[in-house]
């Protein structure tokens, strides 16, 4: 094994300090990464380190106020800026489409499954035997704070309301047993699958299936390090999914096109429908579900060009249809960021 590692590794320090959110998905993602990495170094250690960010910390100020840039990811950058850290474990769909100057995606490692998932109350499953969107009685209340999912919902089940809803995923479990308004939330299926709670999961939601798509990312882990730092780029090159990479770099293309942050109503669905042939599929949708605008293609895609290119073309195909206006729309009406505190 060590002799077919590249020359960057095996010289120098065998320690490479990785940067967290504090919370339990964070945490399990981390020690995900961590296996990997330590299953291809074993020499090397991989001390983690969780912090508490600004987007852990603020529950209670919309999630678009903060403009959608960064929210979980400044200040772990700090620390990787000062030499702190050398790598930091992002869910990838948290991840804004542009990076800082001096930091990169080294890579993205398998994905998860990327699909949202319905969770119903379990006493209402017991009740009524209800199982997906479609079996949901006029007036139910989905609890969800993402202007994506809303926004697809309203547009797919007009009948369906929405009460905001946020927090770590046991505290959604939680919340939505609690809450008496509740009928079920949507959660995406990866954090669920990653903390052993799929077990929740009443409805997997795709295009064909409940006509949701995911976000930009969603259900892959992203890690960022410094650009130049060849040994922690080498040993990430080791850990990379070659397929998630390629998709996920179509999918953030297509959402930098569209100048889209975490906030927008944007949802992608990538498959590999043969080796080599990647599906997009996109929609952009006003934030009450009146209008949408929908694209679909396969191309064959080996390079991370490719991909990209795949993604803007989606982006300005979407654009020649109607998606800038509904993003203009969004835009004009979004409220001022709150003022420093
Ligand atoms: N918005 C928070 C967030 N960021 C990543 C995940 C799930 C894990 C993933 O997408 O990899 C979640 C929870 C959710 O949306 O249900």
């Amino acid at each position: 094994m060590a002799d077919e590692q590249p020359p960057a590794l095996a010289q120098g320090p065998t320690t490479i300090r990785v940067g967290t959110r504090n919370s339990p998905l964070a945490l399990a993602q981390a020690d995900i990464v961590v296996a990997a990495l330590q299953s291809v170094l074993p020499a090397y250690s991989f001390p983690i380190s969780g912090m508490t960010t600004t987007g852990d910390r603020d529950q209670n100020t919309a999630l678009y106020n903060f403009g959608g840039k960064g929210l979980w990811t400044t200040q772990l950058e700090d620390r990787l800026e000062a030499n702190e850290l050398d790598i930091i474990v992002h869910s990838l769909k948290d991840m804004p489409t542009t990076l800082p100057e001096g930091l990169v995606l080294g890579c993205v490692t398998k994905r998860e499954d990327p699909r949202d998932t319905l969770v119903l109350k379990k006493e209402l499953v017991d009740k009524h035997g209800w199982k997906t969107l479609a079996d949901l009685p006029e007036g139910s209340i989905i609890g969800t704070s993402s202007v994506r999912r809303i926004a697809q919902l309203a547009r797919r089940y007009p009948s369906l309301k929405f009460k905001d809803h946020r927090g770590n995923i046991q505290t959604r479990l939680r919340k939505l047993e609690e809450d008496p308004e509740l009928t079920g939330i949507i959660l995406a299926a990866a954090g669920l699958q990653r903390m052993q709670l799929d077990a929740h999961i009443s409805q997997f939601l795709e295009s064909d299936n409940g006509g949701i798509l995911h976000a930009v990312g969603q259900g892959a882990l992203g890690i960022e390090c410094r650009a130049g730092d060849d040994k922690v780029l080498a040993a990430l090159k080791m850990i990379e999914d070659k397929n998630a990479a390629l998709a996920t770099v179509a999918e953030r293309s297509l959402m930098r096109a569209l100048e889209g942050g975490c906030s927008v109503p944007i949802g992608v669905e990538t498959k590999w429908v043969e080796p080599g042939q990647l599906r997009l599929r996109a929609t952009v949708v006003s934030v009450q579900g009146t209008e949408g605008v929908d694209g679909e293609a396969v191309e064959p895609i080996t390079t991370a060009e490719q991909a990209d290119q795949f993604g803007a073309k989606m982006a300005a195909d979407l654009v020649s249809r109607g998606a800038n206006k509904i993003l203009d729309d969004i835009n004009k009406n979004k409220p001022a960021p709150p003022p420093p505190q």
